[in-house]
């Protein structure tokens, strides 16, 4: 892993302040790993109390409006979310995608928005099971990140990319090594395609699905996973702390 890693934690429909206790452990923990970085997105009613809490870690959303604001009831938009403390925001994940229809052209507009209230972005690919057995999983993932990629000077600071196997969200399974360095490579490709190599080279590629303390060693420490996205193992600090290690160790080796 040749950048700086990053640990994120997408804690997604979970979380009272009940789990504040969490968040401010997972930051204490995280002030003995400076060379990872690690940051986690609350479910937006925490965004503030966590932001408040944090010294080391970042703080983000997990989706936001393509709009500015408005007559729009139940939804958040991304200068709202900066205002809360947020500094990036996951775009595109599958369960967005799935839950609520997102389309690649809603993401891409959701991205500028994101973009225009000064926040970074994490932006999720990942195919079904379905498609990866049909043989088409690189094209299709090609093609949601083609869809959505913003034309941007500055995409190496502002800039993240998740590859998220839908079958291996929350499942066990995780992708193997030759299929994570496949997606991971050609991923790299189509942003040094739209970027130009310097600013595809400081783009950081997560792997996420079932990363755990155990196996995080082994992905992390290969070539064009800069960082992982962590569901369920970052609800607990012991957890999400022990992923953080594996990165700083396999940044080390
Ligand atoms: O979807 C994910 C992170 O965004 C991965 O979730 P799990 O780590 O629970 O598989």
């Amino acid at each position: 892993m040749a950048e700086r890693p990053y640990i994120v934690g997408n804690w997604k429909m979970n979380g009272t302040r009940a789990m504040l206790s969490e968040a401010r452990a997972i930051d204490r923990g995280a002030q003995r790993y400076m060379k990872v970085e690690v940051a986690i997105a609350p479910p937006f009613t925490l965004i503030h109390a966590v932001h408040k809490e944090a010294e080391q870690i970042g703080v983000g959303a997990q989706d936001c409006h393509p709009g500015e604001g408005g007559a729009h009831t139940g939804d958040i938009s991304a200068p709202m979310i900066a205002d809360s403390g947020a500094k990036f925001v996951v775009l595109g994940h599958s369960e967005r995608r799935g839950d609520h229809g997102e389309s690649d052209e809603l993401i891409a507009r959701k991205i500028d928005a994101a973009i225009d209230a000064g926040l970074r972005i994490i932006l999720c690919c990942g195919e079904s099971l379905e498609t990866r057995d049909a043989g088409e999983a690189e094209n299709f993932v090609l093609g949601q990140l083609k869809a959505a990629l913003p034309d941007i000077a500055d995409a190496g600071e502002r800039l993240t990319i998740a590859y998220e196997p839908i079958w291996a969200i929350g499942t066990g399974r995780t992708a193997g090594a030759e299929d994570i360095l496949q997606m991971h490579g050609a991923i790299r490709e189509l942003l040094g395609e739209t970027y130009g190599e310097d600013a595809a080279n400081t783009i950081r590629i997560l792997y996420g699905g079932s990363v755990k303390p155990d196996n995080a060693g082994e992905i992390l420490s290969l070539e064009n996973v800069g960082g992982a996205l962590v569901g369920g193992a970052s609800l607990s600090a012991e957890s999400f702390l022990g992923i953080v290690n594996a990165a700083s160790e396999a940044n080390a080796e």
